[in-house]
């Protein structure tokens, strides 16, 4: 099962509180957002710090309303939050008295799947992450790559339709964090799941995407969405070393570099004001 996602004219402001004063300034974070993602398709965000990436997440998720406009899933506004997206957030946020089956199972049992096929399922799902043998343990028996994979678990046994994750290999060393990105591209294949991912990485962004969003600094617009055309990366060794995977770095680090030192600029702005 997966969706179609569908930002129209998507705007988040925020009230704020003015320094030095009671009174309350609007603050916009994200701005006038369009874009479509397709049934099982994986894109991934790109842009600068307080761009807006985790605000637009949280209005997938449902977490918070736009001010302006709507997101659709499947034709359909979304209103509040909802078992047909899950999310895998930076910080893995898993229950620690709980073991990895335990974890993987608390996911289930708002959905009211019977016990026995909850632990099914748990399983099933813990063996599509590689943990298998691993359920006994509880998160601080478990890396933090490991921990990560019960995360994914966990969103992915009760079926959304979507996959929202934030920068979830930030906190992972580089050769955990690139094995997770295969390992991620593999599960994505197998279930079919659309895929709205956050990073800072470019080369993350590159290797995981089918297209790569890149926003403005604040507020958040879409820059540019390009595509990038690597065919099946789990097939493929090296491809992190070849041209057209050079080629496609270049792009987007060209796109994102004016945005980066906007920001920063911006930021020089609000501390020195
Ligand atoms: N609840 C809130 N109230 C006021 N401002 C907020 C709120 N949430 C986010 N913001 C502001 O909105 C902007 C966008 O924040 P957001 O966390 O979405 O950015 P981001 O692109 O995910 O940043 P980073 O890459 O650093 O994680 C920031 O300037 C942030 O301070």
């Amino acid at each position: 099962m997966s969706a179609h996602i569908a930002f129209r004219g998507v705007s988040k402001r925020f009230e704020v509180k003015v320094r030095g004063s009671r009174q309350h300034t609007e603050f916009t974070a994200v701005d006038g957002i369009d874009l479509d993602v397709g049934r099982g398709e994986f894109v991934v965000l790109v842009g600068p710090s307080g761009c807006g990436k985790s605000t637009l997440l949280d209005l997938l998720g449902g977490l918070t309303a736009p001010s302006e406009g709507e997101i659709l899933l499947d034709g359909r506004p979304i209103t509040g939050p909802g078992l047909d997206r899950g999310t895998v957030f930076q910080q893995y946020a898993l229950l620690p008295w709980r073991t990895a089956q335990g974890n993987v199972e608390f996911g289930l049992e708002a959905t009211g799947v019977p016990r026995r096929r909850r632990a099914e399922r748990a399983r099933e799902f813990l063996d599509l992450v590689g943990l298998t043998g691993f359920e006994d343990r509880h998160p601080h028996q478990l890396s933090g790559g490991m921990r990560q994979r019960v995360a994914i678990a966990r969103s992915l046994a009760y079926d959304p339709q979507v996959l929202l994750m934030d920068e979830p290999f930030a906190a992972l060393d580089a050769q955990t964090r690139e094995s997770l990105q295969d390992e991620l591209l593999r599960i994505w294949q197998r279930t079919g799941k659309t895929v709205v991912f956050i990073t800072h990485s470019i080369d993350e962004a590159v290797h995981l995407g089918q297209r790569v969003v890149v926003l403005t600094s604040r507020p958040g617009r879409v820059k540019e969405v390009v595509p990038i055309d690597l065919g099946d990366r789990t097939r493929q060794d090296d491809l992190r070393s070849s041209t057209e995977f050079a080629r496609y770095r270049h792009r987007i680090w060209d796109l994102l570099h004016d945005e980066v030192s906007r920001a920063q600029l911006q930021e020089k702005e609000v501390v020195g004001a």
